[in-house]
This record gives C-alpha cells, sequence and structure tokens, in this order.
C-alpha cells in the first residue's frame, strides 16, 4: 500500500494528508440543523451531520489530496452510530480513489493486537467466509507492547498489502515524559524509530516501507535525527497548522528524494471556513474553505521543499 500512497503523493503533488475529525463544535449549524430535523437530537441525528459534513469536505478535496486519515475517537463518542459513519466515510474515500489511514492507535498484547489487525486492515472469518470489516489502508499503532503488539499488524500489512504507522514521537506538548527519556544515552524515541527500521525491514514496498512512523511536526530537531534513523520509513507528521508546526520546521523530515513525509492537518483543513482567512466562503460553503485551505497547506509545504 506504501506504493499506492507514494505515488498518489507524486501525482497529486502533494505531501498532505487530510484529517477527517469531525468535531461537532465545528460543524456547522446548517447542517447539524437538518440532520437533527430528520432524525432529532440523537446519536443518529449527530452520524448524520458528520456524514454530511465529511461527505463535503471529500466531494472538495479528493481530486487535489492524496489520503485523508479518519480519527476513529471523533466517531466512537457518538456509539455504534459514529462507527457506522466511520465506516462509510471509509468506503466513501475509496470509492473517490483516496488512501484512508485509520487514526485508531491500536497495539496490544499478541492475540488482541491480531484481532485489531483484522478488524482494520485484514479479513475476519466467519464460518467459511473471510469478511472484510472496517477496511483503511493503513492504521496508526502504539508500539508500548513491543513486537508482540505490531507483529499481528505486519502478518496482516504482508497478507493484505497494507501498511501502518507506528507512534514514535508524538506532537502533543508532554509527549516528552516518556518519549524523551534516556536509555543507554539516547532517548527512548530513538530506540523505538531503529525498532522501525527493523520492523519495516519485514514490509517492504518498492522504495519504502508499508511500515511508517508517526513524528510531530512540533519537534523538527527530533524529526532530522528520525528522518536518518529510519530511512525507509514514510513519516506521517501531524501538528501542522492548529498545533503550531511550520513548513520551515517540515523540511526535515523529508528526504533528498523529495518523498518520505505526509503531513497531516485535521482542524486546519476542515474548520477552515471559520478562520479569519476563509471567512469569505461563509458557513454553507465549508466545503470550497476547505479546498483553498488545503490548496494553501499545499502551496506552503511544497513551497519549504522548494518544490
Ligand atoms: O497519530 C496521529 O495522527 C497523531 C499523532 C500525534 O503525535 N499527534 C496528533 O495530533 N495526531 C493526530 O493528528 C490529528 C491532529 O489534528 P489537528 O491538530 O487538528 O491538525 C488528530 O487526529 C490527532 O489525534
Amino acid at each position: 500500500m506504501i506504493n499506492k500512497l507514494v505515488d498518489k503523493i507524486v501525482k497529486t503533488n502533494a505531501p498532505v494528508v487530510v484529517g477527517l475529525d469531525p468535531m461537532m463544535k465545528y460543524i456547522p449549524e446548517h447542517v447539524q440543523k437538518e440532520a437533527f430535523e430528520q432524525y432529532g437530537e440523537t446519536l443518529e441525528g449527530a452520524a448524520e451531520a458528520i456524514w454530511q459534513y465529511n461527505k463535503a469536505i471529500i466531494d472538495n478535496i479528493y481530486d487535489i489530496v492524496p489520503a485523508v486519515k479518519p480519527q476513529i475517537a471523533m466517531y466512537e463518542q457518538f456509539g455504534i452510530e459514529g462507527l457506522k459513519v466511520f465506516k462509510k466515510t471509509v468506503d466513501y474515500c475509496h470509492e473517490k480513489d483516496m488512501v484512508v489511514i485509520g487514526d485508531v492507535k491500536r497495539g496490544d498484547i499478541g492475540s488482541t493486537s491480531e484481532a485489531y489487525a483484522v478488524a482494520h486492515l485484514g479479513k475476519v472469518k466467519v464460518g467459511s467466509k473471510l469478511l472484510t470489516p472496517f477496511d483503511e489502508d493503513f492504521a496508526t499503532v502504539n508500539p508500548y507492547l513491543g513486537s508482540d503488539g505490531i507483529n499481528p499488524f505486519i502478518k496482516v500489512c504482508n497478507e493484505e498489502d497494507k501498511g501502518i504507522f507506528i507512534l514514535v514521537k508524538t506532537s502533543n506538548p508532554s509527549s516528552g515524559e516518556f518519549q524523551d527519556q534516556l536509555i543507554d544515552g539516547k532517548p527512548l524515541y530513538e530506540h523505538v524509530g531503529a525498532k522501525v527500521n527493523e520492523w519495516g525491514r519485514q514490509c517492504m514496498g518498492d522504495t519504502y516501507s508499508n511500515v511508517g512512523a508517526v513524528v510531530g511536526a512540533t519537534y523538527p530537531e527530533m524529526g532530522k535525527v528520525l528522518r536518518k534513523v529510519m530511512p525507509k520509513a514514510y513519516i506521517l507528521v501531524p501538528g501542522y497548522g492548529a498545533q503550531g508546526g511550520k513548513a520551515e520546521d517540515l523540511t526535515a523530515f523529508f528526504n533528498p528524494d523529495g518523498l518520505g513525509a505526509i503531513v497531516n492537518s485535521s482542524r486546519g483543513i476542515i474548520a477552515a471556513y471559520a478562520k479569519d482567512e476563509y471567512a469569505k466562503f461563509g458557513a454553507k460553503n465549508f466545503g470550497e474553505a476547505s479546498r483553498q485551505a488545503a490548496l494553501d497547506m499545499i502551496a506552503d509545504i511544497n513551497g519549504a521543499l522548494g518544490k
């Protein structure tokens, strides 16, 4: 799947992923109102609002952006109805030929990780049949449990041509509490990066591995080191925009081939209409505002990369 992702990034000339994190407070009033008129102020109503919001955004970006990253928590908070819309979103993005990174941050003991891997990337056995549950192309994975938690994902990735992004150095302010702890003179995130490099060899695409890494845009110095520690890993870089990451900080995450990283923005794109910069679109045209914000982000990053 990394081959498809790289191919789409090259074709669109956009090392960018749009995070589909549909928080209710960002869904325009008129979308919420229509959904509630139909389904009431219920979990179904919330799910319908999320669906209409996502669909308009996807329709406006699918031809300029290679990938989306739906964050499952934003759906899960609405229970089963939310999860149904998560799946509907994954399927709709596939119809539009977008790569889908399921931001599910899973990882557990081996047998449990196997079930997570099957749920999000693989097929589940039901009687004599093999059925496809969520069907994302990539999933984000937490490495805290070590190889036992990762190996089942690698197995499914190899069977199904899928991929994972392993948390290495996260973008949040307290990520250093554990991740920066020195072990044998090196921070923990470097040890994890070295393991990502090792795990990645078991799951190679043509140039890059199907085992990628997550490194926050908010820590560019660490990104520079990690880029060298795991040269074949694609780096998913969240933290641009709303969390303060700037385009000029992002060059450290790319390889000399101009590839190797894909930068995420969620709120910065999906809630663009609420920003002064894009206010001229108005809440009714939130999808068009998202398209413009995505175009601006692509130009900003390509500008910093000298492309
Ligand atoms: O795995 C992630 O995507 C992730 C890792 C990380 O270190 N930091 C981080 O912000 N994320 C996710 O990236 C998205 C960032 O959203 P915005 O800050 O709105 O662009 C959210 O879905 C986070 O859950």
